[in-house]
């Protein structure tokens, strides 16, 4: 079933086509590497599906309706954006471990909390760390511990193991790979040949802001 449906969608910013007209679909369950050169449109991509950006041109479709129509704050939690550079509060670990839970206007639960940092193999001592002491690579897996809290319905991944080692990279991918066979549909960009390959089911090459190829990889 279609989840998420691009429809002839093109961004653009004063005479730069960034995105120029692309139509694709991603189904239910699908884990969709997306390469390509840098400045091709990859990171815009995942943004118009989050709705931080809208098209200037074409219509997005997400179970079936516009994109539009979600109300933002809604649609961010089920739709999920991991961004290169991660994107905490300056505040300590925990405030921002917290957010999740306070948007839905529930509880912090420790125990959901201590359950994810060990599948991270992170200690819970982090949560009384200012954000601005991390390392990037720690960023990097806090932003991701914060987005997966609550089982996003399509996580959008942007170069989120750009800042780890080789264990803690295949840490996460192993987090993401049940994820997605949980039914959550990844949108992962990455310039790693192997990471694209490995685990997904569709390839999406996008080049000066075009589709190229959505290749099926299994
Ligand atoms: N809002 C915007 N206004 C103007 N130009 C933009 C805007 N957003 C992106 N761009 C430009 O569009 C191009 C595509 O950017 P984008 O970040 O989507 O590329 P990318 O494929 O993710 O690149 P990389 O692999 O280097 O992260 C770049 O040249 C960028 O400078």
């Amino acid at each position: 079933m279609s989840l998420i449906e691009f429809i002839d969608v093109s961004f653009e910013s004063g005479n730069d086509k960034i995105l120029d007209h692309i139509s694709f679909i991603a189904e239910e369950g699908d884990y969709i590497s997306i390469v390509g050169p840098s400045g091709s449109g990859k990171t815009t991509l995942l943004k118009l599906c989050n709705h931080l950006i809208s098209p200037t041109y074409g219509t997005i479709l997400y179970n079936n309706k516009d994109l539009n129509e979600y109300e933002p704050t809604e649609l961010r939690k089920k739709i999920i954006y991991c961004s290169q550079i991660p994107c905490l509060f300056p505040d300590t670990v925990m405030d921002n471990i917290k957010f999740p839970f306070q948007i839905r206007g529930l509880k912090t639960d420790m125990e959901k909390i201590s359950k994810i940092f060990s599948m991270f193999k992170m200690s819970t001592d982090y949560l009384s760390k200012r954000v601005n002491v991390l390392s990037g690579g720690e960023k990097q897996r806090i932003a991701l511990i914060r987005a997966l809290l609550f089982k996003p319905e399509i996580l959008l991944l942007d170069e989120v193991t750009s800042a780890l080692d080789p264990e803690n990279t295949k840490i996460v991918e192993n987090i993401i790979v049940s994820l997605n066979k949980e039914n959550t549909a990844i949108f992962w960009v990455t310039h790693n040949p192997e990471q694209s390959r490995k685990f997904a089911n569709k390839l999406l090459y996008i080049e000066a802001g075009k589709i190229k190829s959505l290749e099926v990889l299994k």
